[in-house]
């Protein structure tokens, strides 16, 4: 999707995004929108600072120049706290609570639709579970509470950090079918992923390598471009005609 003058605003747009942490530099001077009602993959690999780029979306990065703007308000603002969903790669759950008692707990403070809990739980494919507690769930099962609790209110902007590592190919299939879905019915998702085969399933992408934007395109343009047969080896090929 373009974003012309006449076009829809980005949900997220960022200029000159430069951040650092623990005193050393991470992010370089980032410039990227990211189209609404879309499903925009963020891939690199493992520290080039993808989290970081995620958290300073959601507003709880500290960043040392540049602006991000969400959902048409500076990131951070308290007027977003409903409107974003946030996975982090550290499942947050309590263990002594059920599945279907971690959502209510969350859907409450939240002020999510009693119904909420439900729909989620089936959405991240965990009704067989709902009633075991948290403690006993493999660790992709917790890491899907954690995507369930994320979904909580429908959000207008998800920001999900690798949330189908570890799971297997089945789960996985299934979490991207749900995220089209969700930006098929207008939300607009963000998901980091260090596995490049999961970046054919996005509209667009954004490559990141040492805290810059190696590429931002289509699956298809990117393959386009570089000649390459799979975003493997196009990730390869720019990265060759940048170092
Ligand atoms: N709390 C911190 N203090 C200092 N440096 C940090 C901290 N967290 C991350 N870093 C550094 O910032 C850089 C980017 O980290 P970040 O977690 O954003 O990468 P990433 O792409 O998300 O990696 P991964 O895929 O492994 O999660 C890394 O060099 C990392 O060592």
């Amino acid at each position: 999707m373009m974003n012309s003058a006449a076009g829809p605003a980005p949900a997220i747009r960022i200029s000159g995004l430069t951040v650092a942490r623990g005193g050393h530099p991470v992010l370089h001077g980032l410039d990227l929108d990211v189209p609404v009602g879309s499903v925009t993959g963020l891939l690199g690999p493992s520290g080039c600072g993808k989290t970081t780029l995620l958290r300073s979306i959601v507003g709880v990065q500290r960043i040392s120049d540049g602006r991000v703007e969400v959902l048409g308000e500076p990131a951070g603002s308290a007027g977003l706290r409903h409107r974003i969903g946030y996975l982090t790669q550290a499942p947050s759950v309590y263990g002594d609570l059920t599945v279907t008692e971690n959502l209510r707990y969350f859907a409450a403070v939240l002020g999510a639709p009693a119904t909420d809990p439900d729909r989620v739980i089936e959405a991240v494919g965990l009704t067989a579970h709902r009633d075991q507690r948290a403690a006993r769930l493999s660790g992709g099962q917790r890491a899907r509470v954690s995507l369930a609790a994320a979904l909580l209110g429908t959000p207008e902007l998800l920001v999900l950090d690798e949330p189908t590592v570890g799971l297997d190919p089945v789960l996985r299939r299934d979490l991207w079918q749900l995220f089209c879905e969700l930006a098929d019915a207008g939300s607009t998702l963000l998901v980091s992923s260090h596995v490049m085969d999961e970046a054919v399933r996005c509209d667009r992408l954004l490559l990141m390598r040492d805290g810059r934007l190696l590429a931002a395109d289509t699956p298809a343009g990117l393959l386009a471009r570089t000649g390459a047969a799979d975003v493997d080896a196009a990730f390869l090929s720019l990265v060759g005609s940048t170092s």
